[in-house]
């Protein structure tokens, strides 16, 4: 069942990369050293995370778009169990993990490391926490990368956020954001901006087409009614200007808990 998934990664792909691939993972297509019998990839597998009842959150935007500092804010006023796609690269990358030297590469060029070392990393965190909320930010940063997600963890996500902001907002962001990245410079900006419109807006398209559909129970009337996956925020204010339309989504999900399943 999930050959078929790893079948989707150009990382193990025989097949001749095409130019999105190219754009993705660099003109190296990778070797993938993670054996196809790894268990905790398997759809569910040791854990299932369908029992768990979990609430996903997907949070995207461009680089330098705040997701990272509202993700934070999210954490303090609700809760979650915040994963950084990104940071835990990062993390791997430090730990001398036996490819960091192409992921930060990869990184470094502002393409998409491949998704079953990203899936598996994200996997590997939600088994080991105890929460039920997770906030995922950055990631799926590629329809690829979506589809593993689901086919990996056989999970889909709640809430999808899309922080909408300016081009030269973000980058301004971005080249002040001193935090020493690698990839916080222009010439990876510029082309980290050119990834997101290829391969990230794809991803925004179809949370903006789907919806999903919910129980609601009102004065014991049980009904359906179908929701937008995606809530679209315009990025441009202060942080506490963004957070402020941020907060009603999560208090919303909490208020009408009793009421919707999610
Ligand atoms: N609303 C905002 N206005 C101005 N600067 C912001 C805002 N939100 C975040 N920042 C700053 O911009 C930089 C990028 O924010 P970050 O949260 O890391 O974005 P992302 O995770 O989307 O790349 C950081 O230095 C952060 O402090
Ligand atoms: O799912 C992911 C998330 C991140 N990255 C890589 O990590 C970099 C930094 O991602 P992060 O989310 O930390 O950047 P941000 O958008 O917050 O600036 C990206 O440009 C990619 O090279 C990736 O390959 N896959
Ligand atoms: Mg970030």
């Amino acid at each position: 069942m999930w050959r078929r998934v790893t079948s989707l990664s150009p990382v193990i792909s025989t097949s001749k990369p095409t130019s999105l691939d190219q754009a993705a993972f660099g003109f190296k297509i990778w070797r993938s050293s993670f054996s196809t019998e790894t268990p905790t990839l398997v759809k569910d597998g040791p854990t299932s995370f369908k029992e768990r009842n979990l609430f996903i959150t997907f949070v995207l935007g461009g680089p330098g778009s705040g997701k990272g500092t509202q993700c934070q804010k999210i954490v303090e006023t609700f809760g979650f169990k915040h994963l950084s796609a990104g940071e835990l690269l990062r993390r791997e990358i430090k730990s001398n993990s036996e490819q960091w030297s192409q992921m930060l590469n990869t990184i470094k060029e502002g393409r998409i490391v491949p998704s079953e070392v990203t899936v598996k990393l994200i996997q590997q965190e939600m088994e080991s926490s105890d929460s039920n909320k997770f906030l995922i930010d950055g990631f799926p940063r590629t329809e690829e990368n979506r589809i593993a997600f689901e086919k990996f963890t056989g999970l889909e996500p709640n809430v999808v956020l899309f922080f909408d902001c300016p081009e030269e907002e973000m980058v301004k962001r971005v080249l002040n954001r001193n935090e020493g990245r690698v990839d916080d410079n222009i010439d990876t900006v510029k082309k980290r901006l050119k990834v997101f419109e290829i391969l990230n807006l794809p991803v925004i398209d179809y949370y903006s087409k789907r919806g999903k559909l919910h129980k609601a129970s009102i004065w014991k009337l049980n009904y359906l009614i179908t929701r937008s996956l995606l809530l679209l925020i315009n990025a441009v204010g202060t942080e506490d200007e963004i957070f402020e339309k941020v907060h009603p989504i999560f208090s919303a999900c909490g208020m009408m808990s009793p009421y919707f399943t999610f």
